[in-house]
């Protein structure tokens, strides 16, 4: 029996193509926001999540399952940062609740680019961007997909602003197992799974985009051309680069084993 969770947005769609019929009679998938699967993981209630590559660096013996993540190698679209103030005089930010990665990422690349330090808060899922008590505002997933409808100073794609701040890509989220969990079928499993999805993304978009408020063109284009889902090296160096962003801004829980940089580059 795996229980496995996958993020509920638009962007695992190609990842999961196919998978629930795939799985075993007493094996399940789940769908949630990619802060909640983390907190599933982390508490053993599920075996296998596509979390945050963030919780990942600090997860107790975690491994990674497959080369199959979420990642982006420019403009990813549905990572924003929203502010009413020019970016430089953030004082106040707002985090949206489903984002573990991109919550640590704005905080990285505000510091590194600005020396700039926000308070934050947590901006729930009921709450609207333009409605939160803040200077910015970072939103991501679905609801990141549409016009803003506040006034703005500025707006960030936060996946283009990493890769021209490091020339390396970024990696939102992997496919990860809590220890002791048989993944060696898993991992089989989840690429062909993301092969036949990145090989059907015209009928995938089809299928999901008026639901959403989008034109098929435009998802299938979020699809192939904004998000990235191979792990491969170049991703594991702005992974290598990300973390130690979030350990000079002390961003990360004390984990007891070895430098997680070290099993970054021993796994797979
Ligand atoms: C590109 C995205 O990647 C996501 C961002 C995550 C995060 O910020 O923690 C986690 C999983 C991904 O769903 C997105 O949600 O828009």
């Amino acid at each position: 029996m795996t229980r496995i969770g996958a993020v509920s947005y638009l962007n695992t769609k190609p990842l999961i193509h196919g998978l629930r019929d795939r799985l075993g009679p007493s094996d399940s998938l789940t769908l949630n926001l990619p802060s909640r699967l983390a907190t599933q993981l982390q508490a053993g209630e599920l075996d296998v999540a596509l979390i945050p590559s963030v919780e990942y660096f600090q997860g107790d013996r975690y491994q990674i399952v497959s080369d199959a993540a979420i990642g982006c190698r420019g403009p990813v679209w549905s990572v924003r940062l929203v502010s009413r103030v020019p970016v430089k005089k953030i004082r106040r930010l707002a985090l949206d609740e489903g984002s573990r990665t991109s919550a640590a990422l704005v905080r990285v690349l505000l510091w590194q680019m600005y020396g700039v330090r926000p308070q934050t808060t947590l901006l729930s899922m009921e709450q609207s961007p333009e409605s939160a008590d803040a200077d910015a505002v970072l939103v991501i997933g679905d609801r990141a997909m549409h016009p803003e409808r506040g006034v703005y100073s500025e707006i960030w794609d936060l996946g283009d602003r990493w890769c021209r701040h490091t020339e390396t890509p970024f990696v939102f989220a992997m496919w990860v197992a809590r220890p002791g969990v048989e993944t060696s079928e898993l991992q089989q499993l989840l690429a062909e799974c993301r092969d036949e999805g990145c090989a059907n993304l015209e009928s995938i978009a089809a299928e999901h985009a008026a639901a959403h408020g989008l034109t098929n063109e435009d998802l299938h284009r979020y699809f192939a051309e904004n998000l990235h889902f191979h792990l491969g090296p170049a991703e594991r160096s702005g992974l290598q680069l990300f973390q130690q962003g979030c350990l000079e801004l002390g961003l990360l829980r004390q984990r007891s084993g070895g430098l997680p940089t070290q099993r970054l580059s021993a796994d797979g």
